[in-house]
């Protein structure tokens, strides 16, 4: 495996290169470490992964593998693998015939024993072990979903490139196979970039995460860092369930905000909550969500969502007393202030 470097990265589409899809990114994926970039539709996730794979040329600025600048070289020379949302199987192939088939090009001039050996080791990673004979098109989604995975790992590329492999999987499954993918990832001591628009894949697999939006790379560190200390407002929206409320400062009067707030943002653990005959807020409605509860409240006209303290006996029309403890500071700009 090998450590990949982006500097200065852009990549425009359009006419006379109207949308900028990647605007300047800078970014150092260590050897060995998992890289997650999350980000909306159109943040330009896919972009960056087919700049590093060779599928579209920078407009500017210079992607290296493990030290060696990639300009000019094509995508097959870049020793990158690529696991696409949906299964690209071979669908007339076996399963073992498709996870083969990297290993199968006579440039690699492989033995035939030693890709048999490859081809089950990864088969039992993947466990998928037990239908190597079958058609591809014979498996569920999730069979398909491992085989194309499967397909990746045979080959020890300098770095894996998988544009949301999960999302095409109904949400037992993809809990599965995030908890499985990390596991390989960790024993493989394999470097890994991962796109995805789902912040619990973020949260659960990656050792750092990169926040991008609109081209741009706003924020990138561990999960815990992205969590707990985001740079402005649109990273503080992109972590944690229910979303963090954002809340016009002077909404409730004794905030210690420091000047020049604009918002407050009050996660679950920012509020203080109480059951109060004349307090500030009212609950609205309580959804319950199976392993959680969604406390809806109304605080005047503003509304606020927090996870609801089991032990915390409230129905719909009481009064609370609400209170903030700690909570982020945006400015006008939308920068979080400390
Ligand atoms: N080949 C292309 N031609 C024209 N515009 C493109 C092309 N590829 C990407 N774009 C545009 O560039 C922007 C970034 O696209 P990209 O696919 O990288 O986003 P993304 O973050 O991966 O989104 P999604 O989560 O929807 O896959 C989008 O506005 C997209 O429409």
């Amino acid at each position: 495996m090998a450590d990949v470097t982006l500097k200065g990265i852009t990549k425009s589409f359009g006419k006379g290169g109207a949308k900028r899809a990647v605007d300047g990114i800078d970014l150092a994926i260590a050897d060995g470490e998992f890289v997650v970039l999350l980000g909306p539709t159109g943040a330009g996730k896919t972009t960056t992964l087919r700049l590093i794979a060779g599928l579209e040329t920078p407009d500017a600025g210079m992607v290296s593998i493990g030290g060696r600048p990639m300009a000019g070289l094509a995508p097959a020379s870049r020793d990158v693998a690529f696991v696409f949302q949906q299964y690209s199987l071979y669908p007339h192939l076996t399963v073992y015939e498709n996870l083969a088939f990297p290993l199968r090009s006579p440039a690699r001039r492989m033995e035939a024993a030693a890709i048999d050996a490859r081809v089950r080791e990864v088969a039992k990673m993947v466990r998928i072990d037990h239908k190597l004979e079958n058609r591809s098109t014979r498996l569920s989604g999730g069979e398909m979903q491992r085989v194309a995975i499967g397909r990746a790992l045979v080959r020890r590329p300098s770095i894996y490139l998988m544009d949301e492999p999960l999302s095409s999987l109904d949400a037992k499954l993809r809990g599965e196979l995030r908890l499985e993918l990390k596991r390989i990832q960790k024993e493989l001591g394999a470097t890994l970039l991962y796109v995805t628009h789902d912040q619990i894949e973020a949260m659960t697999m990656a050792d750092r995460i990169g926040i991008l939006a609109e081209g741009r790379l706003v924020q990138i560190g561990t999960p815990r860092e992205i969590y707990a200390d985001p740079a402005n407002l649109h990273v503080a929206a992109r972590l944690g369930q229910p979303h963090i409320n954002l809340l016009p400062v002077g909404l409730l009067p004794d905030v210690p905000a420091p000047p020049g707030t604009k918002t407050i943002g009050a996660r679950t653990e920012h509020i203080a909550l109480a059951r109060e005959e004349g307090g500030n807020a009212r609950v609205d409605w309580i959804e319950h969500l199976g392993d959680q509860n969604h406390l809806h409240i109304k605080l005047d006209e503003q509304k606020l969502v927090t996870l609801a303290d089991p032990d915390m006996a409230v129905s719909p029309g009481d009064r609370i007393s609400l209170s903030l403890r700690n909570p982020l500071y945006f400015g006008q700009d939308g920068q979080r202030l400390v």
